[in-house]
This record gives structure tokens, sequence and C-alpha cells, in this order.
């Protein structure tokens, strides 16, 4: 039976939690503090940690690190609130599984930790004490296809890229903001190489504790350090024949950066407490959501290794910056989620596309993945409609998400645009929705505003 810590200070919310996860027959424990929950931790090896971001004691970033070095191996789902949502796309960096929003919903809850545990599974079939070493990843009950290729211009650039590395043997560098699809791309080019017969072995190395990476990519000889009860095989090793995916390259220790150098120079791997080295035939993806060259010039990441590793390099847009794709996007993901759900399929309302169109999705696909997942899941109706997507959303006003490196995006207009977007909607915030101050702060007259407010579809309240 599955083991779960839930960490929330709302006690409603911990006894809510456990009655309903005991009855789906999942061991459930619960805490009210981080500290606490810390402890429970030390005594139990829970399988899976959900966990609220704001605790009096701790703030979500705190606790994935330390339950990180307590039980590496522990999945961590974080609770939070709308209005936090950026933070939670952090959380992802650094190595969460996924993260759910408030208000909480039972059923929604339960299938992220369902999919938390199938994650773990396949973690598991990689460890050499298993007799399901190197089986194949578990196939979802879902049969069809796991994502969408799209068709806006963008996307079409993205999929000929794919095309043209996946045959070869090269190393790719991902880029692209949290949530793009940098793992799904990787998985896509494993797919269409040579390799695909054998697995592709995903590696978060954001979530890997610095003291283990190195035992962890490269594994360890019984006896090699203080808690290596037996050998161990290490990624790279169980990845052989097929590909490698280190996600979050970036977090790679100094160290650990001249092993994995010297690993793509030589294709030679030595485990921890070994002298004999071990040939490998390994192909190696990565990505990164920092800019690389950036932490070169920092002294954070080694020039060589950026040099050896960028020999193909695919930069992900972000989902604004592909809304030519959204309405297709959603349509796919809401498919997959009533599939998931076991509902059958459901309609977006038109006002919604409007309104999702508007929003500048920080957390990306997977945010735009988690909106319509949790909309299904409360919408009763044949179709999803206003009342079933976040008000933030609805209103991005409320929760203005400023976009990022306006450098990403593809054209002058376009930037003038979002920044006069942007502008507008954070002077109506600060002018309480007030059209005529908003258009004295702003320095034009009431009509500009106006025809602004109509041409950017920006909703004001009623
Ligand atoms: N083209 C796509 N079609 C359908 N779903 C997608 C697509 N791309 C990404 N997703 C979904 O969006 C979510 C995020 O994707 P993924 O994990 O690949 O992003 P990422 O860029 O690697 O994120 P992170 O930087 O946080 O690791 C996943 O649930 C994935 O299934």
């Amino acid at each position: 039976m599955a083991k779960i810590l839930v960490i929330d200070d709302n006690r409603d919310v911990c006894l809510l939690l456990k009655r309903f996860l005991s009855k789906n027959n999942f061991q459930v424990e619960v805490a009210y503090t981080g500290i606490s929950g810390l402890e429970l931790l030390k005594k139990t090896a829970f399988d899976i940690v959900l966990c609220d971001y704001r605790l009096p004691d701790r703030d979500g970033l705190e606790m994935i690190q330390s339950i990180k070095i307590l039980r590496p191996t522990a999945e961590i789902i974080i609770i939070t609130g709308y209005s936090d949502v950026k933070m939670a796309v952090n959380v992802m960096k650094r190595g969460a599984f996924e993260y759910v929003i408030k208000p909480i919903l039972p059923n929604e809850i339960l299938h992220t930790v369902q999919q938390a545990l199938l994650k773990k599974e396949q973690v598991i079939a990689i460890d050499p004490k298993s007799t399901k070493k190197n089986s194949p990843p578990k196939k979802s009950k879902n049969k069809g296809l796991t994502y969408l290729e799209g068709t806006g211009v963008r996307a079409k650039q993205i999929n000929k890229l794919i095309a043209l590395v996946a045959p070869t043997d090269m190393t790719v560098v991902i880029e692209g903001e949290s949530g793009t699809g940098k793992e799904v791309a990787a998985k896509r080019i494993h797919e269409a190489s040579k390799r695909s017969k054998q697995g592709m072995i995903a590696v978060d190395c954001g979530a890997l504790p610095k003291e283990l990476a190195g035992s962890v990519l490269f594994g360890h000889l019984k006896g090699a350090f203080t808690g290596a009860l037996a050998d161990k095989i290490g990624h790279f090793e169980a990845a052989d024949k097929g590909t490698l995916f280190l996600d979050e390259i970036g977090n790679l220790s100094y160290e650990n950066q001249i092993k994995l150098l010297r690993v793509l120079q030589e294709r030679k791997i030595q485990k921890i407490g070994d002298t004999k080295d071990k040939s490998i035939d390994v192909r190696v993806i990565v990505a990164t959501n920092e800019n690389l060259k950036e932490k070169v010039a920092k002294g954070e990441f080694r020039e060589d290794l950026f040099y050896r590793l960028n020999e193909f390099n695919i930069l992900l847009p972000s989902l604004r910056e592909r809304n030519d794709d959204l309405e297709n996007l959603c349509n796919f993901l809401l498919l997959k989620a009533c599939d998931e759900l076991d509902r059958p399929p459901i309609k977006l309302d038109k006002k919604v596309m409007v309104i999702l169109k508007q929003y500048v999705w920080p957390g990306n696909i997977r945010e735009l993945k988690n909106v319509l997942k949790r909309a299904a899941l409360v919408c009763e109706g044949t179709a999803i409609t206003v009342d079933h997507i976040p008000v933030e959303i609805q209103n991005p006003a409320i929760n203005l998400a400023p976009t990022t490196a306006a450098s990403n995006l593809t054209d002058l207009k376009s930037v003038v645009e979002e920044a006069e977007k942007k502008a507008i909607l954070k002077a109506l915030k600060l002018t309480g929705f007030n059209k005529s101050k908003t258009a004295a702060l702003l320095k034009v007259d009431r009509k500009t505003l106006y025809n602004k407010i109509k041409a950017y579809d920006i909703l004001l309240p009623a």
C-alpha cells in the first residue's frame, strides 16, 4: 500500500485528504507544519508528499529541498493558490512532480497521485535490485497520441528541427521556459531515432541532491560511501544503447559537469568506488530553462561542456508565442483530460476560448493542461463555460503575470502590442477599472483606450 504524507496547516484540508485517500487504499499521515512533516519523513519512507506551498514555518521551495535530501525517491505534489502560480512553475524546476491549485478537488489529487506513482514505478524499473530491470515504461490506458505536433508557424519550425536531428546521434540542447514541452520534444527525438527500441531515461538534474548526483548518474559499488549498501547502476548505464535525457542541466554541480564532459568525450563511465571504466553507447539530450550561455559567462557552467553539448540547439517558444496553436492544443488536451477522467468528451464554449487566448500562460502548456483537466473535473454538463475557469485567468488584471523575455517575441509589432496590453491592464488595475482615470494615467483619450481594450480583447469586470 503506497504511503502518502499530507503537509498543510489547514486541518480541514488534512482531514479531508486523509479520509478521501484512505478510502482509496492509501496509507496516509498528516502534519500541520513543515518541521513536523520533515520529522515524519525521517521515520517513514513515504512514496508521495502532498505539501502546501505556504506553510507557517517553511515555504514550498525550502520544503522540496529538504524532502529531496531526506527521501530522494519521494514524489512531491505542491498545493498552491492561483496567485502563486508563477512560483508553482518554480517548484517544478526544483523537482516537484506536479502542482495542484486550490480549492482542492479530491479527484484531481487522486489522479495526480496515481500519475506520480506511475512515474515512481518507471524509475524503480531501472533499479538493479528490481526484477523489472529496463522494462519498458507502462502505457497509460490512453492509447492515442500523447502530444500534439501543432500546425502553427512556430510549431512547424520545431517539427522540422526535430525531424532533422532525430535520425542523427547528435547531442541536443533544448531550451525553453518551464512547461513549454522540452521533455515532450526530447521524447519525440528519441522516438524518431534509431534508438527508439531501447528506452529513453529522463533525469531531472534539478531534483538531484548534489551529494547523490554522481551515484545516480554513474552508479556506485557497494561500500563506496556510507549508505552504499549494494552495487547500483547509474542512469547512464541503464540508458545504454538508448537515450538519456538530462533535464535542468544548468543545475548540475561543477564536479558532475566535469564527469559528464568526460563521459561525452570518452564514451566511458566509471562508477563511484570503481577503478575500471565501462564503455557506454548513449545519446544525450539536455534541457534547460535558463540561458546556458549566460551561465557560462558567469562561470557557473563549464564552457567546454556547453560547446560539447550544444551540437544542435532547439529553442521552444512559450505558449503566448504560439497563439495560433492554442485552440488545437486546447481541443487536444481537453480530449485527453476527458479520456483520463473516464468521461465522455466535452467542448469548450467559444467565450472560454477568447479568455484563454488573452491570458499570458506563465506556466505554458503544463498550466493550460492543468486548467483544462480541472475544468473537465468540475464541469457537469457537455461544455466548459467561463465558470469552470479560474477567475485569475478570466481576468488577468487580477493576477497580472508579466511576460518574460520580450526578446523571445517574433516581431516588433507583437512586442509593442504585448507591452501596450500589459500597460493597459496594469493601469486598469491601478485605477480600479475606471476607464477615464485609466485613459488619463496613460495619457490617451477615452476613445483610444476603448479601441485598444477592444482590439486586445481585454475583459473588464461586469
Ligand atoms: N505538444 C504537446 N502536446 C500535448 N501536451 C504537451 C505538449 N507539450 C507539452 N505538453 C504537456 O505539457 C506538460 C509539460 O511538458 P514538459 O514536461 O515536456 O515541459 P518542460 O518544458 O520539460 O517543463 P519543465 O521545464 O518544467 O521540465 C506535460 O504534461 C506535457 O505532457
